[in-house]
């Protein structure tokens, strides 16, 4: 599934519009209709509805709705805003209006019924700009506790970036929680980063008849696109990838393996691994990079701590990378074709070891204390090239990217706030390198400007220690199999939240790995 910055989608609304084969109100009536239809699965029998109507075209939608509804046998009550909405929204308060009156958008008017069984809020949609303010607000701050529908998305929330305008990103205090979100043709980034997920409840993607249009714009270069960045951003969103079958044999393709092939076609990865004490991170990657299907798996500590790892699994290889020499020496085989540094390995270890491992071209994981050493060292960083994966949790991300993340960090006083796939795109072109930037809402972006994002809001039993070294040990295994670096960050994610969701609570990393024949078997890789 594709997601569009609310600039895309403008520009394609009004694409379609300018071709003539749909107007401004048949769209409006569309998504009207398409919030209506979803109220009705929702709540069947027919109830009591108070609807919010906001300045814009989601207040036009709001009327739209309102007026479905009350065919359906609701009894509706409209608050909305006094002024010109626009064209396309002031003919649909127009149509409304001979079946109702529009009360004013106030906390008063609110207060003086009860809200009923649901409340539609359609008030703010894609063109919100500032943090709702004054009476607005106030009736915003209302709708806690009450059953939210929401038009596009909550009132406040910035959909290109799932922040609220106005407040501190990580507060969520008397935040608006919709039980049901209706957006139009595609998800916006903010329906699943950052606050977006919890803010939006269940999110319904509904379909208004503007495909040919987003095809259109989606074959288009950077020059095309209405905020410059080329091509729509993908997203690869677990939830719904088994259950989609593009999404799944796409998953296929990049999985499966053809007989008569050998291992070295499977391609060999090198795990590299700390000293005495610190060999479980990199088994765990090494483990995950065997799972995924790299034809051989190395692991390489040095020879204090080659002892470690005698144990299972069997068809793990041990060699010992005392030194950047040694790692130069097992690169001059070219069957070895991905490289993992950072789990548990230290960070002088990872620091005397990353110019060999860049050095050599091969694709490149670097996760943890090669991140530390990184951000350390800036001549280490001019390294990096376009087949690195570096996978920094925030925490990392802001030692690499200090300047990124203070603008992460600050309250967004209006839209579009900077968002994480914003700066996981800067550090990206930045640095030359794939950026995969871990949490619950994980962004992967590329050097040129394309970019995934992928919620794992659903499976918090991910954040758990070890967890992201699986995902490293994937990552670099898709890579050793010829997987492209972004690619195989992707895949990674999925099934690394796939593995997860299957496992459920009481997950602990290590069965990351082991869970991953059932998910392949799921998928037909
Ligand atoms: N694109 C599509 O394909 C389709 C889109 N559709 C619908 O249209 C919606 C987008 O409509 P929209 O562009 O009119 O913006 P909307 O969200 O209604 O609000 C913006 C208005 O509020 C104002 N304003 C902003 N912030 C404010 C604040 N804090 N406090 C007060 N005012 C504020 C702002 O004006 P400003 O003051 O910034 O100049 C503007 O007047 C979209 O979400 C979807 O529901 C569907 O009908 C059909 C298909
Ligand atoms: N709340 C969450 N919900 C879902 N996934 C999460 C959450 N927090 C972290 N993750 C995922 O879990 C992994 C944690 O990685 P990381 O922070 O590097 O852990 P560790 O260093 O302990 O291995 C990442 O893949 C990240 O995307
Ligand atoms: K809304």
């Amino acid at each position: 599934m594709e997601i569009l910055s609310t600039a895309q989608m403008r520009a394609i609304e009004s694409e379609a519009m300018t071709s003539g084969a749909i107007t401004g109100p048949q769209l409006m009536e569309r998504a009207g209709a398409a919030v209506a239809g979803q109220i009705r699965l929702a709540w069947p029998k027919a109830g009591r509805a108070t609807v919010l109507c906001g300045p814009g075209n989601n207040g036009g939608d709001g009327y739209v709705i309102a007026l479905l509804l009350r065919r359906a046998g609701w009894r509706v009550r409209v608050l909305g805003c006094d002024g010109d909405p626009g064209p396309d929204a002031a003919e649909m308060r127009r149509r409304w209006r001979q079946a109702g009156p529009v009360l004013p958008l106030t906390p008063q008017a609110f207060l003086a019924a009860p809200p009923g069984d649901i409340c539609v809020d359609a008030v703010f949609g894609t063109g919100l700009t500032r943090p709702p303010a004054r009476e607005i607000a106030q009736v915003l701050a209302l709708l806690p506790g009450e059953d939210v529908v929401a038009v596009d998305c909550p009132s406040g929330l910035c959909l290109d970036s799932g922040v609220l305008l106005g407040r501190p990103r990580a507060g969520d205090a008397g935040m608006p929680r919709a039980r049901l979100t209706v957006a139009f043709d595609s998800p916006k980034p903010g329906h699943l980063l950052g606050l977006g997920p919890a803010v939006c409840g269940r999110l319904v993607i509904a379909d208004i008849g503007l495909g040919p249009w987003r095809q259109t714009a989606a074959r288009g270069g950077p020059e095309d696109r209405p905020d410059g960045r080329p091509g729509l951003v993908a997203i690869a969103q677990p939830a719904t990838a088994p259950r989609d079958g593009a999404a799944r044999s796409g998953l296929r393709a990049l999985l499966a393996k053809h007989s008569p092939a050998h291992k070295f076609s499977h391609g060999h990865a090198l795990i590299l691994a700390g000293g005495v004490g610190a060999g479980g991170a990199a088994r765990l990657a090494a483990r995950a990079a065997l799972r995924i299907g790299a034809g051989l798996v190395t692991i390489g500590p040095p020879a204090e701590a080659l002892a470690e790892h005698a144990g299972p699994p069997d068809a793990l290889m041990r060699r010992a990378v005392d030194a950047a020499p040694d790692l130069s020496a097992m690169l001059g085989d070219a069957r070895l074709r991905a490289i993992c540094i950072g789990p548990g390995c230290g960070t002088r270890r990872a620091a005397a070891l990353l110019p060999a491992a860049l050095g050599s071209g091969r694709p490149c994981v670097l996760d943890a204390d090669a991140l530390t050493a990184l951000a350390a060292d800036a001549d280490l960083a001019a390294g990096l090239h376009a087949a690195c994966v570096l996978t920094p949790h925030a925490g990392e991300f802001a030692r690499l990217f200090p300047d990124l993340a203070a603008r992460l960090d600050a309250v967004p006083a209006r839209g579009p706030a900077v968002s994480r796939l914003d700066v996981a795109r800067e550090a990206a072109a930045r640095c030359g390198a794939v950026v995969l930037l871990k949490g619950p809402d994980s962004v992967i972006a590329v050097p040129d400007g394309r970019a995934m994002i992928h919620s794992a809001v659903d499976v918090p039993w991910l954040a758990t220690a070890g967890s992201g070294d699986s995902l490293a040990g994937l990552i670099a295994g898709a890579m050793a199999r010829g997987v492209a670096p972004c690619d195989a960050a992707g895949l990674a994610v999925i099934l690394h939240a796939m593995a997860a969701r299957s496992i459920g609570a009481g997950l602990i990393a290590d069965d990351i790995p082991d869970r991953l024949p059932a998910i392949l078997r799921g998928i037909g890789a």
